[in-house]
């Protein structure tokens, strides 16, 4: 048996990359098991491995929660080198706040709060110059959609990027007619499952965190001197409070882990930026651009159901009955025909009664709202009050059961819908891009 109370401490054990692109990251509990996890990046003839060093430091460190969380242990040790200042803060709130729904799902009682050894500060202050070449990570939901057609706006050079290469990314990538880099991505899988029935600790891990520092490599090792992720601004609101700390589970893509990571990327000195180019708006109003882009409609799917890491368990496409699918189908209906999106999700799920509770809990009514990548309350109810006005789906059973006891009781406040809607000013956007986010974000 695997009794997680028994390890002590966590080990970044060895990280190396090869000039073809191999990335081998290495770590152990306490001296009893080990693990490694494996990348293929691309890297072009001649590039610079050793200016890379330190970016691999962070995707070592960054990776490693998904084996940390076995066990949880209070201890890390840093054996391939010590994080900076604001490295060591990002990894203290990666390993904790990043493993809130862990700590919930698991009854831990409390956080995890590992400390981690922080180095001098470092002295890289790097000249950020305007976004020239541009890497646009790609998931295959409609956000990275969005951010990829806003790049395209600027008129700058951009490439897209992924982490695997799944059929909603090619797909994607086939519409938007765009050149892709792909990274290739291998855990223990066998071993994590053979730990995890013996009793090892499992849950969320902050992947987009994850995905992150991969771009980042990518994107240093390739001449890019910009990575745009797609993180709304509704992922900073948290699910639950626990141990005192709003926990989210949707934490790595929250705006304050977005603050964390360009601190700890400043001090990798690398000449790359990377920000939210869709952190100024809600999930309502990226649904609001991404409906009038119907090139892409029968590309995307947002349904986590695509990212299963088992060939076997992973679905090509739409599950339509989880709260990912239910929160992309209500906040896209009010800017879409029915039809159209019965023909995207495979069924009509607000003909669909037995969906009620799951689109009744997008606005914490009747529990609170799911660990899953949904937006806002308000923005649910936003939704919800646009639907009861609009002849194509207010008569539709769930909108009519919604309108009777969900926005009976929460009042149809017309001010929810353009709070909803509004940009905010709260981002890392350079000057060089506000202005197409602007452009494709307000109607
Ligand atoms: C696809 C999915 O939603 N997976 C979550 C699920 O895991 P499941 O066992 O059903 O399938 P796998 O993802 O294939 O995982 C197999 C085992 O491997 C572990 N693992 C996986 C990825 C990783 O980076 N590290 C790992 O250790 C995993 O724990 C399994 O034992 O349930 C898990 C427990 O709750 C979730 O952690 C899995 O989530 C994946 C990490 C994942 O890729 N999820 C994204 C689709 C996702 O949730 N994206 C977020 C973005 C927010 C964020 O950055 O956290 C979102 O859309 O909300
Ligand atoms: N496997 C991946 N490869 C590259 N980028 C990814 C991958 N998974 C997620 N991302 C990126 O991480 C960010 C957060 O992912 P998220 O799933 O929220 O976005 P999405 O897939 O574009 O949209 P949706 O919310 O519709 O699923 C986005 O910038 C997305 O492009």
């Amino acid at each position: 048996m695997f009794d997680p109370s028994k390890y002590r401490t966590f080990r970044f054990t060895e990280r190396s990359l090869s000039p073809e692109g191999a990335v081998r990251l290495v770590y152990a509990l306490d001296d009893e098991h080990e693990f490694v996890e494996e990348f293929d990046v691309p890297v072009p003839e001649g590039a610079d491995l050793a200016a890379v060093e330190p970016i691999l430091d962070l995707l070592h460190w960054v990776a490693g929660v998904s084996y940390y969380k076995t066990a949880a242990p209070p201890k890390v040790a840093c054996e391939t080198g010590t994080p900076g200042p604001a490295t060591a803060a990002f990894l203290e709130a990666l390993y904790s706040e990043g493993l809130g729904e862990f700590a919930v799902v698991n009854q831990l009682g409390a956080l995890p709060r590992p400390r981690f050894p922080r180095g001098p500060a470092r002295d890289v202050a790097v000249e950020r110059r305007a976004p020239q070449r541009v890497l646009v990570p790609v998931g295959g939901g409609k956000d990275s959609v969005v951010a990829l057609e806003i790049v395209r706006h600027s008129g700058l050079d951009f490439t897209l990027f992924s982490v695997r290469d799944d059929p909603a990314m090619q797909r994607t990538a086939a519409v938007a007619g765009v050149e892709r880099l792909i990274a290739q991505r291998r855990l223990p899988l066998k071993q994590l499952g053979e730990l995890n029935r013996s009793g090892a600790l499992n849950g969320h891990v902050p992947i987009t965190a994850i995905v992150s520092c991969v771009a980042l490599l990518t994107a240093a090792l390739n001449g890019y001197d910009t990575v745009t992720l797609a993180n709304e601004r509704s992922a900073s609101a948290g699910n639950v409070v626990y141990d005192g700390v709003e926990v989210n589970h949707q934490f790595s893509k929250s705006a304050r882990a977005e603050a964390l990571l360009r601190g700890a990327i400043g001090e990798t000195g690398a000449p790359v930026d990377l920000f939210s180019l869709l952190r100024p708006a809600s999930e309502l109003g990226i649904a609001r651009t991404f409906a009038g882009l119907p090139q892409y409609h029968a590309a995307f799917t947002s349904c986590n159901a695509i990212f299963r890491l088992d060939p076997e368990l992973r679905l090509a496409s739409w599950c339509g009955n989880c709260p990912k699918c239910r929160f992309v189908f209500l906040v896209l209906a009010p800017f879409m025909e029915p039809d159209a999106l019965r023909d995207i999700f495979g069924k009509a799920m607000l003909d669909d009664l037995d969906q009620y509770e799951g689109f009744a809990l997008l606005t914490a009514t009747g529990g609170h709202k799911p660990f899953e990548c949904v937006g806002e309350e308000e923005e649910s109810l936003a939704a919800i009050s646009l639907l009861a006005a609009d002849p194509r789906w207010k008569h539709r059973p769930v909108v009519a059961k919604l309108v009777a006891e969900v926005l009976s009781v929460r009042g149809d406040d017309p001010a929810r819908v353009s709070s909803a809607l509004a940009l905010s000013a709260a981002h890392n956007v350079p000057d060089e891009l506000i202005d197409h986010v602007d452009a494709l974000l307000r109607a």
